[in-house]
């Protein structure tokens, strides 16, 4: 099964576009979610992150405590790092399976990060959702009502955008200048017939 990863800065809108080629029937696999699930699900790795952040890392009905996690992760880039060497390659054997279970003519991975993890050499191909810096800040002020600063916090954590699109195999722009859904398209034809 091929898999089309689609990554972009914070609020180029890759959910947005990952939902346009949902409604051409194209299953897709939203990372972000998934590693939130399994870091539930996945026995394997609930025991690696209790082993590592200890027991308080989960509540005694086996959900996670995300502000403890939190906590420790934002405040210290190595504990972040662990964390990430645990749950990444545990996403990625998750949206594998996943895709194997598919019965359509590709899939669709959507992950903000792409290129800055191994989830890159696990796709056939890259989308990159391209929109320019200020009106990715206005999106999601709006969409999670919250302030300039911590939108701009946020998108410094995160890869160069004119990089995203260097290593990116193809470009959706989402800047308000060309209409998204006939570049979906465009790409929906090459993608069935790859
Ligand atoms: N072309 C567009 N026209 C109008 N609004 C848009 C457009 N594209 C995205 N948006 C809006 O901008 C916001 C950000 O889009 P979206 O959530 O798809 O981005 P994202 O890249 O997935 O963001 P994040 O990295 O934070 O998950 C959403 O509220 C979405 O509805």
């Amino acid at each position: 099964m091929r898999i089309i990863g689609i990554t972009g800065g914070i609020g180029s809108g890759k959910t947005t576009v990952a939902k346009i080629f949902a409604l051409l029937g194209i299953p897709v696999f939203y990372a972000d979610e998934a590693a939130k699930d399994i870091m539930v699900r996945d026995q394997e790795l609930a025991s690696r992150i209790r082993g590592h952040f200890g027991e308080a890392a989960y509540f005694p009905d086996g959900t996670l405590n995300r502000k403890f996690i939190a906590d420790i992760v934002f405040a210290d880039k190595e504990q972040l790092a662990i964390l990430n060497s645990f749950v990444h390659p545990a996403t990625i054997r998750d949206s594998e399976q996943w895709a194997s279970r598919q019965n359509a003519p590709y899939v669709i991975k959507e992950a903000a990060l792409m290129f800055e993890t191994e989830s890159f050499h696990h796709v056939d191909k890259v989308i990159t959702v391209y929109a320019p810096e200020a009106l990715r800040i206005r999106r999601v002020m709006q969409r999670d009502n919250t302030d300039r600063n911590a939108v701009i916090a946020r998108m410094h954590k995160q890869l160069d955008e004119q990089i995203k699109r260097k290593l990116a195999d193809y470009v959706i722009y989402n800047d308000e200048q060309q209409l998204v859904i006939p570049q979906v398209l465009e790409l929906h034809k090459t993608f069935l017939a790859l």
